[in-house]
């Protein structure tokens, strides 16, 4: 690889700027844990920089240059020791208990975010990216906002205690390293833009392979049954041969990059040891002096060498926050307190004149929109497939919004309001397919309304035509694994609408949702739905038993 291809700088997303303020506001959120990391840190250094200093006094007690008990000079070495012991034990402790801690907050934060952002339709990312981001990315974050950046704090306060302890032996030499520090900028502002690149090219194709793993393993029986189990292997393999390319890449100008640093460091210290030794063979510093004098250039080498190490740090925390930051960067829906639409006299979904394209749609899904679900109806949405039945569902449910015209809720009252995220508390909504999440059936009903008890769940179970969980021997305990399993569709489609029923809205929504179930329970179902008049009912289906028992039909047309 060309040395001029190393050192090439790409463009990132966001300015470092934008980047640092980000990571600022998360700090914000992990104060204690920092600021007890960065206290023990100085303390660590208080103990070893004392250290430095009792050894010193030992050797130059020992060797007669000093008076004083040798006995106590070596008891105050074990002091300090015994201090450092302290200070690493509870660092760890910090460490590892308030850590978790962190990690699971800004995990919580950015779930939260990812929730009540807009959706648009359509995730732009892969869900197995944004595990991975959620996963990897944040504990990246934490880890430095916690424990790197309190940590530097004491590298650099230990840089800066040795060289002013050095500046006191030899004012010369510390002048030399004061002159070394900008090219040090100067080669480490080159790495970082260089490696971040190569970071992010790294952390992307990890998403990648998380991507496939995850894709894989949700629909092991659809490629079982495919018999495609060798080309998702093989899929797998090309990614994860695209995320060693990168790996190499980045490693070979890591290995590069650190070859240049210790060759830099070893010629630096044969300099200072030389120094010393002239500097004793002239007789102007002591046997205790040059050992001080050699420790300290270590110990100055130490923390120098570790804020090096610091640095590919600060390239991963760029790269995760910048990963974080893209989790972000949907705008949030509408907050605030839910609109529940008084139901006197019913409660109505108004279209007018409303057009809407898909962003990345090719053409209009609606144009001149207009149609009045009107208090207490039932309507039966029908239309070929491809015409904007579940686009409408969406609109209805504010997951998208109407280009123009409008798209308003409203009552008997005359009170009338812009359809948005909080207006969805007023619909009752099943979706399309299996719905059902891990967990015990119990858990899945109270997604629907948290205080409801067992007879309100059992109550609407015979609602759906669900009596069967009744018989079940773990009854409303049973449990299901992810989406449903152990279930038939029909069983989890009934406890799907179950679940719905025991939300307190005023407008039903099914999107296809009698499809897994036989004639039969489906007329009983419709019946037991419709019983309820109160409620205004919006059924959208291909299927014409559905039709008889609506008011109503939408028919949906190509545009
Ligand atoms: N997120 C999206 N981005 C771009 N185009 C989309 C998106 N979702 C749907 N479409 C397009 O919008 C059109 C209407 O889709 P929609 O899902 O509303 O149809 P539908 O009537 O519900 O179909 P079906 O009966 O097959 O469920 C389709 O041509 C579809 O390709």
């Amino acid at each position: 690889m060309k040395i001029k291809n190393l050192l090439r700088i790409p463009q990132s997303k966001y300015p470092v700027k934008a980047i640092l303020r980000w990571l600022w506001h998360a700090w914000r959120g992990n104060r204690l844990q920092a600021v007890l990391n960065a206290a023990l840190g100085l303390l660590g250094v208080a103990a070893s920089l004392m250290s430095v200093w009792a050894v010193q006094n030992a050797i130059d007690v020992a060797s007669h240059v000093r008076s004083g008990s040798l006995y106590a000079a070596v008891a105050l070495m074990g002091v300090f020791v015994l201090c450092d012991f302290g200070v690493s034990i509870a660092s760890v402790w910090v460490r590892n208990i308030l850590g978790i801690k962190a990690q699971n907050r800004m995990q919580q934060h950015m779930l939260d975010r990812i929730l009540r952002s807009e959706w648009r339709g359509r995730d732009s990312m892969h869900s197995g990216d944004v595990l991975n981001r959620l996963e990897l990315d944040v504990r990246t974050v934490v880890e430095f906002l916690t424990e790197t950046m309190p940590n530097t704090l004491s590298v650099v306060a230990l840089f800066l205690g040795s060289f002013f302890y050095l500046f006191s032996m030899d004012a010369m030499l510390a002048v030399v390293i004061v002159i070394m520090l900008p090219l040090f900028m100067l080669v480490s502002r080159l790495y970082v833009g260089r490696m971040r690149s190569l970071t992010r090219n790294v952390r992307n194709c990890d998403s990648r392979v998380q991507s496939v793993l995850q894709e894989t393993i949700q629909n092991r029986m659809l490629i079982k049954t495919l018999e495609k189990d060798d080309t998702m292997v093989e899929r797998l393999e090309a990614t994860q041969s695209e995320l060693r390319h990168n790996v190499v890449r980045r490693t070979a100008f890591s290995l590069f990059s650190s070859f240049v640093l210790n060759f830099g460091f070893a010629a630096g210290y044969l300099i200072a040891f030389l120094w010393g030794a002239i500097r004793m063979y002239g007789h102007t510093l002591s046997f205790g002096g040059m050992t001080a004098f050699l420790q300290l250039v270590a110990r100055i080498q130490g923390p120098a060498r570790n804020l090096t190490k610091l640095v590919p740090q600060f390239v991963s925390v760029l790269t995760a926050a910048e990963r974080l930051m893209e989790l972000e960067e949907n705008p949030l829906e509408e907050q605030g307190a839910p609109l529940h639409v008084a139901a006197d006299g019913g409660v109505g979904v108004r279209f007018e004149n409303v057009a809407y394209a898909y962003a990345d749609g090719e053409r209009e899904i609606m144009n001149n929109f207009s149609f009045d679900f009107t208090p207490g109806s039932c309507t039966a949405v029908l239309g070929e497939t491809g015409t904007g039945k579940t686009t409408l569902v969406r609109m209805i449910l504010a997951l998208i919004r109407p280009d123009s015209g409008r798209a308003v809720i409203y009552n008997g009252r005359g009170e009338s309001y812009q359809l948005s995220s909080l207006t969805r508390c007023n619909f009752v909504y099943v979706p399309q397919g299996n719905t059902l999440l891990s967990g015990t059936i119990r858990d899945n009903l109270r997604l629907g309304n948290l205080s409801a008890t067992d007879d309100d769940m059992l109550n609407a179970l015979h609602r759906a035509c669900a009596d069967f969980v009744g018989e079940l021997p773990d009854g409303l305990d049973t449990v299901c694994s992810e989406s449903g399993g152990g279930l038939s569709e029909g069983q989890a489609q009934r406890i799907a609408i179950a679940r719905a029923l025991l939300r307190d809205g005023s407008v039903m929504l099914f999107d296809e949702a009698t499809s897994s179930l036989d004639p039969d329970t489906e007329r009983r179902l419709l019946a037991n739905l419709l019983a309820d008049r109160q409620r205004t009912i919006i059924f959208v289906t291909h299927r014409m038993a559905v039709v008889d028992y609506c008011d109503r039909v939408l028919r949906m047309e190509r545009l």
